[in-house]
């Protein structure tokens, strides 16, 4: 994919263009209305004959005034059509209410960045995630993940589990090929993935890595799932230069967790995994880097997402170009044995192997 070298828009279409972005926030928020009132699924059971306002306002109880200036935004958004008075949906707008993946991607921009992105531009200028204040006094959000409220926190989960989901198991045969008897699992979160690791191989000793507040959420998870013996479990903040990891496993896992970090924490991060690993092991990395999408929009959806990182997360983190990633692992001691693209929506896998 290479569609961002040249620029595409006529100069009539760039003006539209420019509009789009300066509504930005209202275009999302009018489209996540309509899908929370029930307009949206009003208007796809309209088929395509269509609705009249006064119908769409009496079955979603909205008012005709709430209706109206929706469904006007809507026809310049593309959600909507209008013909002789008689509503009906778009393909985009059936999406906005039936896609699992923009749904997820609409309420983790609002449940978890859309009031701390107002203050991306001091993030920028500070390199601080000045939006996090607006959940708690954390220095960063993997801090604060297990006291956010609920609504936020399951946004979040989704976010991340949509993402790193459906690579498995495909992405679990790479690792298992070269028959590993023991992993780290670092950043293991919920615990979700040791517990993937546990039940494709009932050999294989596990140890989850991660802050100690998602160690507790974890270990409540795997107790519930019945799988305690099989993992275990070492709190540390790796952010700590001196915090140093758990030697001799034949094999270190890390998914979704490296862009959590800055360049030169990746390279530290990755240093003490070279210092810990079995002299013959392999360290895999799942990542969904932007540059190796086939889509433009799984492109953009990840572009977007680095300005989490900025705002909310860390200050210093992204979504990766894989340019810039490949650069910071040799420099840590590494080779990249294998790149394996295409693993469930949008993940590249590698192996490395100490140089
Ligand atoms: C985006 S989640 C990845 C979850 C999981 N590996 C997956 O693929 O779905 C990143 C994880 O890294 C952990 N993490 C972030 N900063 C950390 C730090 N400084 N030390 C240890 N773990 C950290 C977070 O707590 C979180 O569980």
């Amino acid at each position: 994919m290479n569609s961002f070298n040249k620029d595409q828009r006529s100069a009539r279409e760039a003006i539209e263009y420019a509009q789009w972005i300066a509504f930005g926030p209202v275009v999302f928020q009018v489209a996540r209305s309509m899908r929370n009132l029930g307009i949206i699924d009003a208007l796809i059971k309209g088929g395509r004959k269509g609705k009249t306002l006064d119908d769409i306002a009496k079955e979603t109880g909205v008012s005709e005034y709430g209706v109206r200036v929706l469904l006007e935004a809507g026809l310049g958004m593309g959600l909507v059509l209008e013909n002789e008075g008689l509503y009906s949906a778009t393909k985009t707008a059936y999406l906005i209410e039936n896609d699992p993946m923009t749904n997820v991607n609409m309420d983790f921009t609002h449940d978890v960045n859309y009031e701390g992105t107002y203050y991306l531009e001091d993030a920028i200028r500070t390199g601080k995630p000045a939006g996090l204040k607006v959940f708690g006094d954390w220095a960063t959000v993997y801090e604060g993940l297990s006291q956010m409220p609920d609504k936020a926190k399951q946004s979040w989960l989704n976010f991340d589990h949509l993402y790193s989901d459906d690579a498995f198991p495909e992405a679990f045969d790479h690792v298992f090929k070269y028959q590993p008897k023991s992993i780290l699992d670092i950043g293991g979160n919920t615990g979700k993935i040791s517990m993937k690791f546990a039940k494709y191989n009932p050999d294989i000793q596990i140890t989850m890595v991660d802050l100690p507040g998602q160690i507790e959420m974890a270990k409540k998870n795997i107790a519930e799932n019945g799988l305690s013996d099989r993992i275990q479990f070492h709190a540390t903040n790796l952010l700590d230069p001196a915090n140093k990891l758990p030697e001799g496993r034949d094999a270190i896992w890390m998914s979704q967790f490296l862009d959590c970090f800055s360049d030169d924490e990746i390279v530290s991060i990755l240093e003490r995994c070279h210092e810990a690993i079995a002299e013959d092991g392999y360290v895999y990395i799942m990542e969904p880097f932007w540059d190796r999408q086939q889509l433009e929009a799984s492109a953009f959806a990840l572009q977007q997402t680095s300005l989490y990182f900025t705002v909310i997360a860390n200050g210093n983190s992204q979504m990766y170009d894989s340019k810039v990633f490949f650069k910071l692992v040799e420099k840590a001691g590494f080779e990249i044995v294998d790149v394996i693209d295409k693993i469930g929506m949008c993940q590249t896998v590698l192996r490395l192997k100490k140089k």
